[in-house]
């Protein structure tokens, strides 16, 4: 057997809870949100954030609007000490913001976290030991009064050292690290003999921030122990319960939400999920479910680029394309029927704003993230002619018929199978305009006068080079209809127009109307064209003569040889 071998593991032993009540309840408000970016966000990059990149990641933290944050591990490192150091010297810390530090349990390491702590206004001193089995036998061989007994002294360091500075308002958070590996009834005992040490009942700020340090069961699991410890803990209503998840199963997002729903009342993470192995829980992820669902999530993620931006330059991560909420492709559709359901979606609001966002395939308005509607549709083999009519309407205010819109997407369609890829907009205007705007100058429309004579109307159409015009006339009910009637009079061409379509075009184009046509000559192949004029008559009699040169050789309408029976 290889060492893909499935015996090696075995399932999570869920805690025994007949009577949850998590799964009927909902959530209606954000929790309290702690950015551990700085922290375990940094603790687990290739290179750790320099002082000055902490800086822009704390600065950038502060504008979204956290109001607790983790900003490092000052008794780890220089630059950690550094950092928190020079936050509070250049009072960089608003007066809204908490900072928080973590530390293991060991007195030296406690008195340089205060160390580097003196002066703060207000801080979180965030102290942690593993209490999970397979950490207590083969780390610490210790048992658990023997963890329990470093949970205690470290709790007793850390209240000795906020004794120390009074000055400072202080927090007390400590992390039964592996909590969700950790026997619940185990769980709650260590916190309540920290609890013991620091009293919360008492007056002091405590919270307990339970870790699912390695994510190794289902959401609704950890929820389960969420709500057990909830329930058993004694003083429940002194402490701020707080949640801490990986992501190694891919979960976290889920069970902090669901954390939540058990009675978690804060959660901490990371911007875009950055974090050791897999990750930490994605704040972003998690607020935005929550803006998504109608709640205010307390952070303001308006400038998402920005964020992505510096995320990215601080910690050196990428974000994937496909990333929640804020990956590169997360609100485009490449697909013909989501294409074309946006964009009726889209029409739809119009003059409606201010109504529930309901449009297909978009679970949210793109630009509230500040995104462009021009991600939204884009263009290849998969697409169809709801999306490249979205195009053409967006982005060249050219609205076209449904038969044309049908026609020119098997044309883009065949370039972009050729390509093999994605069909840009100003690719799909040139193909537009090349295969239903281009005219020689043999059809030419030079001028044209029209008469009203009764029900008919008379018309003398001057087309093609201006040293050498042609000179049609004919009648018809209406200008197109002469046109026809002169072709067919004057050069024997027989044109059956098909489909005919002219509106008046919006400000902006430069021409005031656009027809299009779709012309079948002498029973042959029937050819469409797109003609724009300074009104509906010229781009109507432009777009019939266009397709009709399309559609003969060239000049062969033209010479008196060329063998066409003149009625
Ligand atoms: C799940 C998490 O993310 S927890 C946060 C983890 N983050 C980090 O560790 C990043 C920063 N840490 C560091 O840079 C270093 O670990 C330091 C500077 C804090 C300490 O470094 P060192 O003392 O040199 O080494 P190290 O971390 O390996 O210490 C291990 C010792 O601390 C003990 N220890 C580990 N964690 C704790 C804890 N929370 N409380 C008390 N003792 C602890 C270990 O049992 C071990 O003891 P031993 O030396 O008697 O065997
Ligand atoms: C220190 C704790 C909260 C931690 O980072 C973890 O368990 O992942």
């Amino acid at each position: 057997m290889g060492t893909f071998n499935h015996r090696r593991y075995r399932a999570f032993a869920p805690v025994h809870k007949p009577n949850r009540r998590w799964p009927n309840r909902r959530m209606h408000h954000a929790p309290v949100w702690s950015s551990v970016d700085l922290r375990d966000g940094n603790q687990a990059l290739l290179s750790p954030m320099s002082v000055e990149q902490k800086l822009r990641m704390f600065d950038l933290l502060v504008r979204m609007g956290f109001r607790e944050i983790e900003v490092g591990f000052p008794a780890a490192s220089q630059p950690d000490f550094d950092f928190v150091r020079r936050i509070i010297e250049e009072d960089r810390i608003p007066e809204q913001v908490t900072i928080q530090v973590l530390t293991q349990a060991r007195e030296a390491l406690i008195d340089r976290t205060y160390e580097a702590l003196k002066g703060v206004r207000r801080a979180i001193v965030h102290v942690y030991n593993s209490t999970n089995p397979a950490q207590r036998e083969q780390v610490f061989g210790l048992d658990r009064e023997g963890i329990q007994d470093i949970a205690v002294r470290g709790a007793e360091w850390v209240k000795d050292g906020a004794a120390r500075c009074p000055e400072t308002e202080w927090v007390f958070q400590y992390s039964p690290e592996s909590f969700s590996a950790t026997e619940p009834d185990y769980a709650v005992e260590i916190c309540e003999a920290v609890n013991a040490v620091w009293r919360p009942d008492q007056g002091q700020a405590v919270i307990l921030n339970l870790p699912a340090t390695v994510e190794s069961s289902m959401p609704n699991v950890f929820a389960d122990q969420i709500e057990w410890f909830c329930d058993h803990l004694r003083g429940r209503e002194h402490v701020k319960i707080s949640v801490h998840n990986h992501n190694d199963r891919g979960c976290a997002v889920a069970a902090a939400e669901l954390a939540v729903l058990a009675g978690a009342d804060r959660v901490e993470g990371t911007l875009f999920g950055n974090g050791e192995r897999t990750g930490n829980m994605d704040i972003l992820t998690m607020a935005m479910n929550l803006y998504s669902q109608g709640i205010d999530p307390q952070l303001d993620m308006s400038m998402g680029t920005e964020i992505a931006e510096i995320y990215t330059t601080c910690t050196g991560m990428v974000v994937p394309p496909r990333h929640p909420w804020f990956g590169e492709l997360v609100y485009t559709a490449f697909s013909g029927s989501h294409q074309d359901a946006i964009r009726k979606g889209m029409h739809h609001r119009r003059g409606r704003e201010d109504a529930v966002w309901e449009v297909p395939y978009l679970p949210i308005d793109p630009a509230d993230l500040g995104r462009r509607y021009e991600e939204v549709v884009r263009i290849n083999s998969q697409s169809g002619k709801g999306g490249v009519a979205h195009v053409l309407e967006r982005d060249h205010g050219i609205s076209l018929p449904r038969w044309l819109a049908q026609d020119f997407s098997a044309v883009v369609q065949a370039t972009s199978e050729q390509e093999t890829g994605e069909v840009s907009s100003a690719q799909i205007f040139a193909l537009f305009e090349s295969h239903y705007c281009h005219t020689t100058e043999d059809w030419h429309l030079r001028r044209y006068r029209l008469s009203r004579e009764g029900e008919q109307v008379a018309g003398t159409v001057v087309v093609g080079p201006e040293a050498q015009p042609h000179i049609l006339q004919g009648k018809g009910s209406g200008a197109v209809g002469a046109l026809v009637d002169a072709l067919i009079q004057s050069r024997g061409v027989r044109a059956e127009v098909e489909q005919f379509d002219q509106h008046a075009l919006g400000s902006g184009t430069g021409a005031r109307a656009m027809a299009c046509v779709r012309v079948r000559v002498d029973h042959g192949q029937a050819r469409s064209a797109v003609a724009f004029g300074e009104d509906t008559t010229e781009a109507a009699l432009q777009a019939v003569l266009s397709a009709v040169g399309r559609s003969i050789a060239k000049n062969d309408a033209w010479s008196a040889s060329a063998g066409r029976q003149v009625r």
